[in-house]
């Protein structure tokens, strides 16, 4: 059985030090009935003194955590801070006091204003005061980072033999490269008496993008806890990843010899929560919790992961709740993705036919960011419609907006192809190319209805109009055009009107032709 590294979920404390992510009390719930529905080990539910309502969130984070996870509250090393966090926790099945304090020369010098000696005699205080209230007792080497290794071994030492039950290493400020912060761990290990005994967390900041990596190289040198957000929410640039280090251990347990007991299933449900009780967005792009992390939208990517999911992504979304992959359609499409869509929305072409689909696709495609599935059954019915025409669009271009009087500049192509070039003018845009359309197809009409409606979402959806026109007989005609021009599927409209209502015409022009000459 590998290493077992506990996940001590910090979102409701470092978390929330995210500008902009404080929550309530309310809200702090929620979410940590999700953290104990994943199985994380730890909660850090908050920072008891520094408000009543951060105070009152431990308490009840405590009550509903129950003995289904410890359940922590961080404290400076000052003894009122630890007063207050052990009245917040006395009623909590597992609680634990997390105190600690800065042990980098920046911090002991410019921020703490103490002496390394200092230091070491808060250290012990600290941690011997925490444990007459509580057995479970983090000490956290803030900055440890930064920090002079052999004061952090001393610090880290006194803080063993005071009691501590687990030592937090932190980069606070995200300074380390991995390998570097390893070494450090393994040093500890090495070096401090009776460490084996304790559990070795670290807590990683994102500063330079390397957080999660950070943790990982961690436990390749003897950290069994990882301290760690949801959506990497915390201070700046945030903390480590909840998800990431989850799945990263999960993938490769066998090389890291290590296991978390994390329900990765929930992972995807728990980003969504935080992300919607914070209001703070999680980038598409971000790994296992992102819209995009398993949607494909290039040709190539999408042919193979049609053929075979495993050639582009390496997690099952389903082992993380995100459903499935997702294919995007996008110019960057190829035949095989648009293929899959279109027999998913249950139309089947034969090759020659798909071949025109396809090309009309990519005519929309240069024009959206995304082809959704409204685009495709358009485009499928515009083909339709220039299937049957009589009168096709050969180009349009309209002039309006104010003082200008609205014109429109039109070629319409005949069944046999010839191009027929008109200009007109109109109240507005459309009433000009339909004057235009009137001088070239000359059928008695009345445009009887109008109206336009985005088959899509955004500023790029295609536009489908309808129109009808009425007869001189009386007969009314439906014609449709989609485009993402509404002056184009204006005119497709119209004119797709007036080819149904020619050849009606010429069908029952014929029809009485065969009746005469039946009669004679
Ligand atoms: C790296 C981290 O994320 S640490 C956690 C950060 N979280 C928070 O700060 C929680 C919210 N903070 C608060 O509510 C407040 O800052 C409190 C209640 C903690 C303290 O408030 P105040 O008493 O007004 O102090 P203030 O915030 O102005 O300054 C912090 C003081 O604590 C001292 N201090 C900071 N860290 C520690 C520590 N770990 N141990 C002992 N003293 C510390 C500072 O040196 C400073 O002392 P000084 O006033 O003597 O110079
Ligand atoms: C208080 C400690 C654990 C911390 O948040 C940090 O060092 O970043």
């Amino acid at each position: 059985m590998s290493r077992k590294i506990a996940i001590f979920d910090t979102t409701l404390r470092d978390g929330e030090q995210s500008p902009g992510a404080s929550m309530n009390t309310e809200e702090k719930l929620i979410i940590a009935r999700q953290l104990v529905r994943m199985k994380v080990d730890v909660i850090e539910a908050g920072f008891p003194i520094s408000s009543p309502g951060d105070f009152k969130s431990v308490q009840e984070i405590g009550r509903i955590a129950g003995d289904a996870c410890t359940v922590c509250g961080l404290t400076r090393a000052v003894d009122r801070d630890i007063e207050v966090a052990a009245e917040a926790l006395r009623t909590a099945k597992c609680p634990r006091i997390h105190t600690g304090l800065g042990v980098s020369p920046s911090h002991l010098r410019d921020k703490l204003r103490m002496t390394e000696e200092q230091a070491i005699a808060r250290a012990i205080h600290a941690v011997k005061y925490a444990r007459n209230f509580v057995d479970d007792v983090e000490f956290y080497a803030e900055d440890a980072g930064r920090s002079d290794q052999e004061f952090l071994v001393r610090i880290i030492q006194a803080a063993v033999k005071a009691g501590a039950t687990v030592v937090n290493i932190p980069d606070t400020t995200g300074y380390n490269m991995p390998w570097d912060f390893g070494a450090r761990i393994r040093d500890l290990r090495e070096r401090v008496d009776g460490i084996e005994d304790v559990t070795i967390s670290v807590h990683t900041h994102n500063d330079l993008g390397m957080a999660t990596a950070l943790a990982l190289e961690s436990v390749r040198n003897g950290a069994t806890q990882i301290e760690c957000t949801i959506n990497g929410l915390g201070e700046r640039a945030g903390n480590t990843s909840l998800e990431e280090v989850v799945m990263a251990i999960h993938m490769h347990e066998e090389a890291l010899d290590a296991h978390t007991d994390i329900v990765t299933t929930e992972l995807t449900r728990a980003s969504k929560l935080v992300s919607s009780i914070t209001g703070i967005n999680v980038q598409p792009n971000k790994a296992i919790v992102g819209a995009n992390a398993f949607a494909h939208s290039s040709g190539i990517h999408q042919d193979g992961v049609l053929k075979a999911r495993d050639t582009y992504e390496i997690i099952d979304p389903a082992d993380v709740g995100a459903g499935g992959s997702q294919i995007i359609l996008s110019a960057r499409s190829g035949h095989a993705a648009l293929r899959h869509r279109m027999g998913e929305l249950g139309y089947a072409f034969n090759d020659e036919e798909f071949e025109t689909i396809y090309q009309s696709f990519l005519e929309v495609a240069d024009k959206k960011k995304e082809v959704y599935d409204e685009d495709l059954e358009s485009i499928v019915h515009e083909r339709e419609r220039v299937s049957a025409a009589i009168w096709t669009l050969g180009a349009v271009q309209v002039s309006c907006g104010f003082p200008l009087t609205p014109t429109a500049t039109l070629t319409l192509l005949d069944e046999e192809g010839a191009e027929h070039k008109v200009c007109a003018f109109g109240t507005g845009p459309i009433d000009a190319v339909y004057k235009a359309v009137n001088q070239v197809v000359s059928v008695d009409n009345d445009l009887s209805e109008f109206a336009i409606q985005a088959v899509t979402r955004g500023i790029d959806a295609l536009g489908e109009v309808t129109v009808r026109v009425t007869a001189a007989d009386g007969e009314v005609y439906t014609g449709r055009g989609s485009d993402g021009d509404i002056v184009v599927s204006s005119t497709k409209a119209y004119l797709n009107a007036l080819n149904r209502l020619i050849s009606h015409q010429r069908e029952r022009a014929a029809d009485n032709a065969a009746a005469t000459a039946d009669a004679q």
